[in-house]
């Protein structure tokens, strides 16, 4: 058994460099940025007005001004400037050079062509050529773009980017007890659940998911959904990874040349997991338990999914307090269902008296898995252990 820092960079080594593809603004929002997009203007391009109000010089603030003009969005003024005068201005609009004040109208008094100003303004109201961004500058890749960035792209004047190409995933289900969502089960079968839970988080990864149809217990079966899955950038298998008499993936994928990097690694639940490499795929072969494909998901088929976009692996630990005291740990590192409570300076955290790694029930209330290393000594309520949150902040 491999520990699962080891297990982790053997499953991030199979991903291969991401491969681009060009998309417009609109198709690529939480997409992976892939190449840097670079500004093709300055923004502002010229010294804005951040209030409605007027143009002046600050020194004449005191005296009576003459308006000589206005500068609206869109619409410059152009004349000449001269000491003692105001130009009206509008949000956004360019002020003119010879004027490095702008008042809101609210601290003016308006007589005719006269202006006062009733109130010194505080700050200069101005945003200065450049002051958001430089031509030339660039929004580094490696990042999901967020609908912030893709204002910030429009408004570089980036009208298509590079992002990394979904990667294309085929999950496998197998077993002689599982059947669809929708069907009833004869005696003896339950319902396939464990496809349609990687499938979702293979997409909030960013890959295109493909739920091949469940494979029976048999050598032929099997096979038939290798080729099936062949071209996919990443096969992910789920059950048939211990060691009773009908766990035969580990059999079809060696004999279908399968390159292993490790089978079974020091985790619990999730202690039956398989990597490798078959053909031009990437495979990760996932135990049957729910809870502990769901956990292998979230911990190696995530990050090796983000990965083959170019992005960082996440799955950043936070910190909490015990709520209450649990015992010393195996020789397993373990990765407990539990609660999160808001807390005094951190979050409280409570896991689960039932850590069994086949309730669906657990996982779905679970808010966090509490992460203890192998052989961690007993821990009393209030002391500090790590946590990797289930429900976003990830
Ligand atoms: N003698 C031993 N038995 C087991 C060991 C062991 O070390 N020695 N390990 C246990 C652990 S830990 C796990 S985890 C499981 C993993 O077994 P498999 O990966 O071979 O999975 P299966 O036997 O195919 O199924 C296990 C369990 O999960 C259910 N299952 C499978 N696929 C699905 C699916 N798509 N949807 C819903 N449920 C599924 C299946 O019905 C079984 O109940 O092995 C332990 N045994
Ligand atoms: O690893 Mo099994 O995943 O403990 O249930």
């Amino acid at each position: 058994m491999i520990t699962v820092e080891d297990a982790l960079s053997r499953v991030l080594a199979l991903a291969e460099s991401a491969d681009g593809e060009v998309l417009s603004l609109e198709q690529a929002a939480g997409r992976a940025l892939l190449a840097p997009a670079t500004a093709q203007l300055t923004q502002p391009p010229f010294d804005a007005a951040a209030m409605d109000g007027y143009a002046l010089r600050a020194q004449d603030i005191g005296q009576s001004l003459r308006v000589i003009g206005e500068s609206a969005a869109g619409h410059p003024w152009t004349g000449q400037p001269a000491p003692g005068t105001a130009i009206r201005i509008f949000t956004g609009a360019p002020v003119p050079a010879g004027y490095d004040q702008v008042v809101m109208q609210e601290m003016t008094r308006r007589d005719g062509e006269m202006l006062t100003v009733t109130e010194p303004p505080r700050g200069s109201h101005i945003r200065p050529r450049g002051g958001d961004f430089a031509l030339g500058d660039s929004l580094a890749p490696g990042r999901l773009l967020t609908a912030a960035d893709i204002g910030l792209l429009a408004a570089m004047n980036i009208p298509e980017v590079t992002v990394a190409r979904r990667p294309s995933v085929a999950i496998l289900a197998g077993g002689d007890e599982l059947v669809r969502p929708g069907q009833t089960p004869k005696e003896g079968q339950i319902i396939s659940s464990n496809d349609l839970a990687i499938a979702a988080l293979a997409t909030e990864a960013g890959a295109l998911p493909t739920i091949l149809p469940i494979a029976r217990d048999s050598l032929e079966s099997l096979r038939d959904r290798f080729r099936q899955a062949a071209t996919a950038d990443l096969i992910v298998t789920i059950g048939g990874a211990s060691v009773g008499d009908h766990d035969l993936i580990a059999r079809v994928a060696e004999e279908l040349g399968m390159e292993r990097a490790f089978y079974k690694l020091a985790m619990r639940p999730g202690k039956p997991l398989m990597a490798g490499r078959i053909g031009r795929s990437a495979m990760l072969g996932l135990p049957g338990n729910p809870v502990s494909a769901i956990t292998c998901g979230i911990l190696f088929m995530q990050p090796l999914i983000r990965r083959m976009q170019g992005l960082p692996v996440g799955n950043r630990l936070h910190r909490a307090r015990l709520a209450i005291d649990i015992p010393a740990e195996g020789d397993r590192q373990h990765y407990l269902r539990a609660r999160l409570e808001p807390g005094g300076d951190l979050p409280a955290i409570a896991p689960f008296e039932d850590q069994d790694s086949a309730k669906l029930s657990l996982m779905s209330q679970a808010d966090a898995l509490l992460f203890r290393p192998a052989h961690d000594a007993p821990r009393g309520a209030g002391e500090i252990v790590d946590y990797l949150p289930l429900r976003g902040g990830n």
